[in-house]
């Protein structure tokens, strides 16, 4: 079953990714990711960016919003399955502020295996000067590899 939503539930998501990104760390790059994520029951969870001294080990808000749900003891089959995730980031006064922000390739596998777990092709709304781009997850990971391969 492919859910649909309307303009103003998406662009609820939206606001709600833009309240988690002022909430990044984000002290070396100065750029601040939100993302929201909407279950089926309903419940929007959202991350932030966690930067760190030695950068590698920054945290992206996509993974930090996942990990916020599947920590919480709240599995998608208890919660519900991911309905549709929205980000949204930048660094204000840079060049490509503005600039549409899709999730990055380890985003995209950490978002894959909370909609499979929970047997769903989430909407992705990215945010962007000129509106949001809306995908599906699995036009963002073709072929994705995942939870239906071991499980
Ligand atoms: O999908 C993405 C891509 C990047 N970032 C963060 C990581 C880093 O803190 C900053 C610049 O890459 O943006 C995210 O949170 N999500």
């Amino acid at each position: 079953m492919t859910k649909t939503f309307t303009t103003d539930q998406r662009d609820a998501l939206l606001a709600a990714a833009r309240e988690a990104a002022a909430r990044a760390y984000a002290p070396y790059s100065k750029f601040h990711v939100g993302a929201a994520l909407l279950m089926a029951d309903g419940s929007v969870v959202t991350g932030a960016n966690v930067e760190n001294a030695s950068y590698g080990l920054s945290l992206c808000a996509e993974t930090v919003a996942v990990a916020g749900i599947l920590s919480s003891g709240d599995r998608a089959g208890d919660k519900g399955r991911l309905e549709a995730v929205a980000v949204t980031g930048g660094a204000p006064g840079a060049p490509g502020e503005g600039d549409v922000v899709s999730p990055c390739g380890r985003c995209r596998q950490v978002l894959n295996e909370i909609a499979q777990i929970g047997g769903s092709d989430p909407l992705v709304w990215c945010d962007g000067r000129d509106g949001p781009v809306e995908m599906r997850l699995s036009q963002l990971l073709p072929y994705a590899f995942g939870p239906a391969n071991l499980l």
